[in-house]
């Protein structure tokens, strides 16, 4: 087919869902990919997790990594107050495109900036680039291989504070048990795994959700 994945779901939520309505874009994604084709979004059981997550936090800056078709960035993305910015790191400028198009569909593009490129590049640019601190929480949905390496990156470049709030996805399915056994055993980090199903299926997975401590 001519079209890849990602743009058939935007073309799809384009064509449903009603623009500047966050919810009507992720319901639109939602019924795609569980009636039409699977996709990799966090999906709307995990999306729970993530909206639960997000509304304790109440984080003013959020860092995302791996976007993809940018539906958990829409997800979190609604529920940020005025003034709060989402910084979302995609490697693949295909998916970051259409990605673009989906959260400005949601009307969120204002409180978003995707950032495309690898992650261990540009994580240590991002004080410099974005004039930021720290980051009061990161969603990590990209590759579980990069998911430990990509936390202690964090840690070096000093953008965490104490109660910095890190939610992971996959942990279970496929699975990031270095990751896993990193937060669990390390006394900066307060760690709870979150027991769910994976995306649009019946499979288990789960997020881990860990707070740093110092
Ligand atoms: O690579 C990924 N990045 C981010 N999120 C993912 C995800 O939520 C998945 F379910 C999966 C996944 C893909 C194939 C399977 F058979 C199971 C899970 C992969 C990713
Ligand atoms: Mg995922």
């Amino acid at each position: 087919s001519g079209t890849s994945r990602p743009v058939r779901i935007l073309h799809h939520v384009q064509k449903v869902a009603q623009y500047g309505d966050a919810q009507s874009v992720l319901s639109a994604v939602d019924s795609y990919c569980s009636k039409i084709e699977w996709a990799m979004n966090v999906g709307d059981l995990k999306g729970q997790i993530l909206d639960a997550v997000v509304l304790e936090t109440r984080p003013h800056y959020v860092l995302e990594l791996g976007t993809y078709c940018g539906y958990s960035t829409v997800r979190i993305a609604r529920l940020l107050p005025p003034g709060a910015r989402l910084f979302s790191i995609e490697m693949n400028p295909q998916y970051a495109q259409v990605a673009r198009e989906i959260i400005q569909h949601a009307g969120l593009d204002a409180k978003v900036d995707i950032l495309v490129g690898c992650t261990s590049d540009l994580i240590p640019q991002l004080k410099k680039k974005l004039d930021i601190e720290k980051f009061d929480f990161v969603f990590i949905d990209h590759w579980k291989v990069s998911y430990l390496r990509d936390t202690k990156l964090l840690e070096e470049c000093d953008l965490l504070r104490p109660g910095s709030v890190l939610l992971a996805d996959n942990v279970t399915c496929p699975g990031a048990p270095d990751y896993l056994h990193y937060m669990r055993t390390s006394p900066r980090y307060e760690s709870q795994y979150f027991p769910s199903r994976l995306e649009y299926l019946q499979v288990e997975d789960g997020m881990e959700k860990s707070v740093f401590l110092a």
